[in-house]
């Protein structure tokens, strides 16, 4: 038996029709409920011509290569191949989650998404592959570092393997910003600093090899603008400094805090407990340096850019426009860095105007007192979730497994307190790009995001707050509604899934952002829509080319999702959609 609620609006989206001569979609003068008049156990009627098509054309549906429904890691690549042969036939979905939702069933699927970035210790194909068999959903590729060459050579490879493997691996480029840091270290790893040492910090550029204790700055208003007795925090104070002495374009420091200096490392200076950040203001969010990386990125069809040290709103829509006029179509989605105090302060109008958000722990620890930093975390989630705007944890999650292969007890609890918040994403920094143990740190997130999700989902943690209306017209707000009432009645009903049919991937997010207890598989027609949908929480993104018809969509996707072994008759299915606006339950035939 299906049911279903459709809300009709007529007079405004003659587009959204119900299509009239069908059995399930009859036009409908008001909004109502109906239940259907026909007690057949399941949509599958024999009259259905759709139906009929869909299953006689069984030479374009793939069979999963055993018939058995699970799929052993050793049998993933035969998986990933035959992905790829059906491409423009069938339904694309990445080996990972086709194998995750086989060996758990898919109620058990990972909803927390997660990100690596790559460095030199992941940029091989193999180091990659392996990353993606563990999960990663997106790789970051942070332009602090490396050359374009290099990264270049990394996004192919990635591209390669979503391509030959089946995986759906998005790219984010992060862009390396205006901000103060130091230099390249002369080609060194670190450089160890000792308490009671005197390091020179200067603006002048080497010509050939670093002096001893020498760091050069990158920022020329520097040496200018720091006054003796400052405190210049290296990294948000990994290591510290006390300025003791300016000599033109020299700055004398006394090492306070030991540590290790790294490459590029970000540099704060603070003044009488405060943050010195006047001169620096000044600085573009978005560098000379940093267009010709977003014309590397627009080239190399990268999916995220993520902006570094946004200040306000203005900087995002400027990005967003250009991208929109750039890269045809503006398929790039902007992810607004949250990492300075600007950035807190303007958080909401940011948030409004970009694609997602990043809480960039790293830097913004070194701009406010880190006490303060799990609650400016808690409250750009919160944001970030009633904006309908994925949003990502950053820095730190697992710091210490860039040297030890198992986390400590307090990474863990960081990891699970992300992950009870909601989160979209996780991110690795370090411990991915030039840690011992990146595959080892991917696990952890995996199998953190999975037992803290499994004990909400036992404890029934539904959410009960209301989420405040966020579509200005009347059409959006009618999606919005039907996706929250979707997503409250496949709690109330325990379904297996969600499905939803979205060509631009909006009703997806929204059905996300509801965080309904079953998985949300998004039926999206674009290759590039369901890499982007890869960033959401709880949506496993496939791509399928479908109609604006809904039974025969429904019928198209539960036959090729059957023959694959990833649904079974009878599990219980809601679905939504961009072209028909109703919510219909269903036992799959
Ligand atoms: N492409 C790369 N090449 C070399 N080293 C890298 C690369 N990407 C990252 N790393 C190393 O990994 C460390 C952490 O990387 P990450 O990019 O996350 O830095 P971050 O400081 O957290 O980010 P951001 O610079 O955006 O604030 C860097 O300090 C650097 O040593
Ligand atoms: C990720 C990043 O940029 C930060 O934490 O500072
Ligand atoms: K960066
Ligand atoms: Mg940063």
């Amino acid at each position: 038996m299906s049911q279903s609620i459709h809300f009709s609006t007529t007079s405004r989206t003659p587009h959204l029709l119900p299509l009239p001569h069908s059995r399930f979609h009859r036009p409908l003068t008001s909004l109502s409920f109906r239940q259907s008049p026909l007690k057949h156990t399941s949509i599958r009627a024999s009259s259905s011509p759709d139906l009929d098509s869909s299953s006689s054309s069984s030479s374009q549906v793939l069979h999963s290569p055993n018939g058995s429904p699970a799929v052993k890691p050793e049998e993933r690549s035969v998986v990933a191949t035959a992905t790829v042969s059906t491409e423009t036939a069938g339904i694309e979905v990445d080996t990972v989650t086709e194998a995750e939702l086989k060996e758990n069933g898919f109620r058990s699927t990972r909803r927390t998404k997660l990100i690596c970035t790559i460095g030199p210790a992941t940029c091989g194909f193999e180091q990659l592959e392996a990353l993606a068999e563990g999960g990663m959903n997106v790789a970051r590729l942070n332009m602090c570092h490396g050359t374009r060459e290099w990264h270049r050579e990394v996004i192919r490879s990635v591209r390669r393997l979503n391509e030959e493997k089946g995986f759906a691996v998005a790219i984010m480029m992060d862009t390396e910003g205006s901000e103060i840091h130091m230099g390249d270290l002369g080609g060194e790893a670190s450089a160890k600093s000792e308490d009671g040492e005197v390091w020179t910090f200067t603006v002048r550029a080497f010509d050939s090899s670093r002096p001893a204790r020498t760091i050069s700055v990158s920022y020329d208003g520097f040496a200018e603008d720091v006054r003796v007795g400052d405190e210049l925090l290296v990294d948000g104070g990994m290591v510290r400094f006390e300025v003791i002495e300016k000599i033109g374009p020299d700055v004398k420091c006394l090492c306070t805090d030991p540590g290790l200096l790294l490459p590029r490392a970000n540099l704060t200076f603070w003044r009488d407990g405060s943050l010195v950040r006047e001169r620096n203001a000044m600085l573009p969010t978005i560098s000379s340096k940093d267009w010709l990386d977003i014309d590397f990125g627009i080239a190399e069809g990268v999916d995220f850019i993520a902006v570094s040290f946004v200040k306000s709103a203005e900087v995002i829509n400027h990005l967003k426009s250009y991208l929109a006029a750039r890269s045809c179509g503006g398929d790039i989605g902007v992810i607004a860095k949250i990492e300075s105090i600007d950035s807190l302060t303007n958080l909401e109008e940011i948030i409004l105007a970009s694609d997602g958000a990043m809480v960039a722990r790293g830097d913004l620890g070194a701009q406010i007192p880190l006490e303060q930093v799990p609650a400016a975390q808690q409250r750009i989630v919160k944001v970030c979730r009633a904006l309908n705007k994925p949003v990502i944890v950053a820095s730190q999650l697992l710091e210490s497994m860039i040297e030890y292969p198992t986390p400590t007890r307090a990474e863990v609890a960081d990891v699970s307190e992300a992950v009870r918040q909601r989160s979209d994403a996780l991110m690795l920094s370090g411990e991915s790009a030039m840690g011992q143990f990146p595959d080892k740190a991917l696990t952890v997130l995996r199998s953190v995001s999975l037992r803290i999700e499994r004990w909400w989902r036992e404890e029934k943690r539904y959410e009960s707050t209301p989420l405040q209306p966020i579509g200005s017209s009347f059409t959006d707000r009618i999606s919005e509604e039907i996706c929250n009432s979707a997503a409250k009645m496949a709690n109330n009903l325990g379904v297996d899934a969600v499905f939803v049919y979205t060509k631009d991937g909006h009703m997806a997010s929204l059905v996300s952002r509801c965080r309904p207890d079953c998985p949300i598989f998004a039926f999206t027609t674009t290759t590039s829509v369901r890499r982007r949908l890869n960033l959401q929480w709880g949506l496993i993104p496939f791509r399928l080319s479908f109609s604006e018809d809904m039974e025969s969509n429904l019928n198209k996707t539960f036959s090729l999702l059957k023959s694959r072994g990833m649904i079974k008759s009878g599990d219980l299915v809601i679905a939504v959609s961009d072209m028909l606006q109703s919510i219909q339950v269903m036992n799959v035939p």
